[in-house]
């Protein structure tokens, strides 16, 4: 256990390295071509509820999408998480201006203000799709987060409370895709990898 921990973080490191030597061009070229797979993907077009990250700097950007699931009338939902445990709900979104009134958090997202009282995904209907930021990812679809379990333990709780489970796809540089991820019971593998290539992997 301790020594997957160890495995854990030093990998972390390394794909952060990675992921911080992509240039700016080469960031928004494959989140390009990622937004264009997810765009025409059977799984995204039929979603009428969808929870999506506001990306970091060195995730996939999202920005492309949030736009279009609301020209397409979907609900759209976004991370909110408490510092401190590994709670996160998703909560609705309106519109993609509300993004640029969001305040930051200590970790520089963009996420709702916890006294906010917001549409709950969960409780509200459930989610018809996850699209999953992580560090890095394997063909067996085995993720590797930022260490505190905000998204296993959100995706525990889909499986408790939803009739429907979502389907979850992560969307990641090629860069982030590894041989294998050192996982733990409670780390949840992910249906379905976008990358730019190629190299879509499907987990079921
Ligand atoms: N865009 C985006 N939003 C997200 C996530 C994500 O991965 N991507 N999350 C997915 O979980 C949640 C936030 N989780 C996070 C977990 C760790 C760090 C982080 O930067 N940690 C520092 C070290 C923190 C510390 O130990 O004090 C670091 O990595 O340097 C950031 C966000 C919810 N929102
Ligand atoms: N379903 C869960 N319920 C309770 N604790 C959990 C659950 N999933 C993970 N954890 C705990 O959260 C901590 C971080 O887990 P892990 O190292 O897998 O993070 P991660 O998957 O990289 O992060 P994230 O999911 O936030 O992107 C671990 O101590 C783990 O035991
Ligand atoms: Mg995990």
């Amino acid at each position: 256990m301790a020594s997957i921990h160890a495995a854990k973080r030093a990998l972390r490191a390394q794909l952060k390295q990675r992921i911080s030597a992509l240039s700016d061009p080469e960031k928004l070229h494959q989140s390009q071509a990622v937004t264009q797979k997810l765009l025409s993907h059977k799984r995204y077009q039929a979603a009428q509820r969808i929870a999506v990250f506001l990306n970091m700097p060195d995730e996939i950007q999202t920005g492309d999408i949030l736009h279009d699931i609301f020209r397409q009338g979907k609900a759209c939902f976004i991370p909110r998480y408490q510092r401190g445990s590994n709670h996160m709900d998703m909560v609705r979104l309106n519109s993609v201006e509300e993004i640029k009134n969001l305040p930051v958090t200590s970790w520089n997202i963009r996420q709702p203000g916890e006294e906010e009282c917001l549409e709950e995904a969960l409780t509200t209907g459930g989610l018809d799709l996850v699209l999953v930021p992580g560090l890095g990812f394997d063909k067996e679809g085995h993720r590797l987060g930022r260490g505190k379990g905000y998204y296993d333990t959100f995706l525990e709780r889909c499986n408790q409370q939803l009739s429907a489970k979502p389907y979850t796809i992560a969307l990641a540089f090629q860069e982030q895709l590894c041989t294998s991820i050192p996982v733990t019971d409670s780390d949840f593998k992910i249906d379905e990898i976008l990358f730019t290539e190629d190299l879509e992997i499907e987990n079921n």
